[in-house]
């Protein structure tokens, strides 16, 4: 089937990619020309494994082809996906304009039926809008010509984008249009042949479905952070609580670690804008501003920890830091803890020696030449000449570092562990002190 995608960000480009990769044929219409030539050089602008082998073989098929033309981009598609962004507004609310921006230029260049299909994350009602613009275009050319609008929201991961997108939990759809739910069926049959993954239902609840399943994914997380925070102070292991309640069926071990808070393009921003829309239709949404403001002060805990140990004062302090993307597997370094840690002893007058396997170029292009702030090649050449090791993000080679030798590294003996990698008694060995999140009396607190 002919398929076009509007935007070639983590979702625009994995969809298309992966919609290629079982035989569509796909065109990606990108506004940024640097992604757009970058693409065509066979350059992958983001870090997300697998995704480059992808793309290179299904444009080397003739099956993936990228363009910055519009009119051609809504040519070529009967179905029409937006997957562009929708950052949060000043307010908290999503903003809308680069969706309806796209719906505008469907209404501009289409000459027949078309589906368009809402992949980004857009409040309730989001469809009537969409709607409304390509209708106005067509007004405006004094043409009647039949198009569909469905939501079918993006549930994928960074750093597992492909496997989410390629063996789906679900496939949500929101419609009332036959013709359109058909044509959708057709699009995701190779993702449903031996199980029904498809779930069809009106297009307002399609748009709040994804929102819900955001917030209760973070609603878990900062749950788990604040019982984490209430484990520090009675002298309880929360690695052992964890495990003691994901053990029932019923809550699962899933999203309930706890850490330096959540972070990323889509958890901060959907729970606020879920949280906005509620306010908007005059629902006061107590527990999503709950979840919000848990987080917002998990992101403060290390730095508080660090802060504490040495009496409050850091100033000239040099802390080595290993993890800067929001999670493992990414070069995403949007709404990252490791960025409000940074921000935090920058303030307090302590230096940052930063390693990360993916994000150094990110954390390069966002802080420049920030002053207090030493970019390193490798973990170890972090460690030189800091006084302390914190640690903000889980990537797999931080899970068995050479304890003995960041010992015998670092100046101050101590470990600040924002994901709860190790055990206390592994460090203990080699005489580190371990502050990790929530882990009982190995912990203090500032009270
Ligand atoms: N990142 C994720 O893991 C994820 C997962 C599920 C859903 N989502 C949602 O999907 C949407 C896209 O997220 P993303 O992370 O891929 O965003 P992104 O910022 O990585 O990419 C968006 C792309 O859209 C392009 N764009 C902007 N205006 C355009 C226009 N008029 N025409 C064509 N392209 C245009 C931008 O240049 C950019 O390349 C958001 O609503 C997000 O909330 C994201
Ligand atoms: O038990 C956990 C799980 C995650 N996190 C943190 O939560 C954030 C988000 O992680 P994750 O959900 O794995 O990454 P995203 O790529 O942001 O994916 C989320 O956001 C996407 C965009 O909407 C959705 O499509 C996905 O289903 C949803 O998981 C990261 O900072 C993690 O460190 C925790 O602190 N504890």
């Amino acid at each position: 089937m002919k398929i076009t995608i509007f935007g070639t960000g983590y979702v625009g480009l994995v969809t298309g990619a992966c919609l290629a990769d079982v035989g569509h044929n796909v065109l990606c219409m990108d506004v940024d020309q640097g992604k757009i030539e970058k693409l065509k050089n066979g350059q992958i602008p983001i870090y997300e494994p697998g995704l480059e082998n992808i793309v290179k073989h299904t444009v080397e098929a003739g099956r993936l082809s990228f363009t910055t033309d519009s009119a051609e981009a809504v040519r070529h598609g009967t179905l029409q996906f937006i997957a562009v962004g929708t950052p949060p507004d000043e307010d908290g609310s999503a903003d809308l304009q680069y969706v309806t921006a796209v719906a505008r230029s469907i209404g501009e260049h289409m000459e027949d039926y078309k589906v368009v299909v809402d992949k980004s994350t857009v409040p309730v009602g989001t469809g009537d809008k969409v709607r409304a613009a390509v209708r106005a275009q067509l007004d405006r050319r004094g043409l009647e010509l039949d198009f569909d609008v469905v939501s079918n929201p993006e549930f994928l991961k960074e750093g597992a984008a492909i496997n989410d997108f390629m063996k789906p939990d679900r496939i949500v759809v929101g419609t009332d249009s036959e013709r359109a739910a058909e044509l959708l069926r057709e699009v995701y049959y190779p993702f449903n042949r031996n199980h029904d993954r498809m779930i069809f239902m009106d297009l307002r609840s399609a748009e709040l479905t994804k929102y819900a399943a955001n917030s209760m994914l973070a609603t878990k997380i900062s749950f788990m952070n604040e019982i984490a925070n209430l484990a520090e102070r009675l002298g309880a292991d929360i690695e052992a609580v964890r495990r003691g309640i994901g053990s029932d069926p019923r809550i699962g071990y899933h999203f309930i670690y706890p850490g330096c808070g959540y972070g990323g393009s889509c958890f901060p921003k959907d729970v606020q804008a879920l949280a906005r829309t509620a306010s908007d239709c005059g629902y006061e949404a107590r527990l999503l501003n709950a979840v919000e403001s848990v987080n917002y002060a998990q992101k403060h805990v290390l730095f508080d920890k660090i802060s504490h140990y040495f009496g409050g004062d850091l100033n000239g302090k040099v802390v080595a830091l290993w993890g800067l993307a929001f999670k493992p597997n990414t070069d995403d370094m949007r709404e990252a803890s490791s960025r409000t840690l940074m921000e935090d002893l920058w303030k307090a007058g302590a230096r940052v020696q930063a390693f990360d396997p993916e994000a150094m170029e990110e954390t390069q292009r966002i802080y420049g030449d920030q002053e207090g702030l030493t970019l390193c090649g490798t973990k170890e050449q972090a460690l030189k000449g800091a006084d302390v090791l914190a640690i903000c993000t889980e990537w797999k080679e931080f899970r068995s570092p050479d304890f003995e030798s960041i010992a015998a590294t670092i100046r101050e003996p101590v470990v600040f562990d924002g994901r709860n990698l190790y055990e206390p008694e592994m460090l203990d060995r080699y005489g580190l002190i371990y502050y990790a999140i929530g882990r009982g009396r190995t912990q203090f607190h500032s009270e």
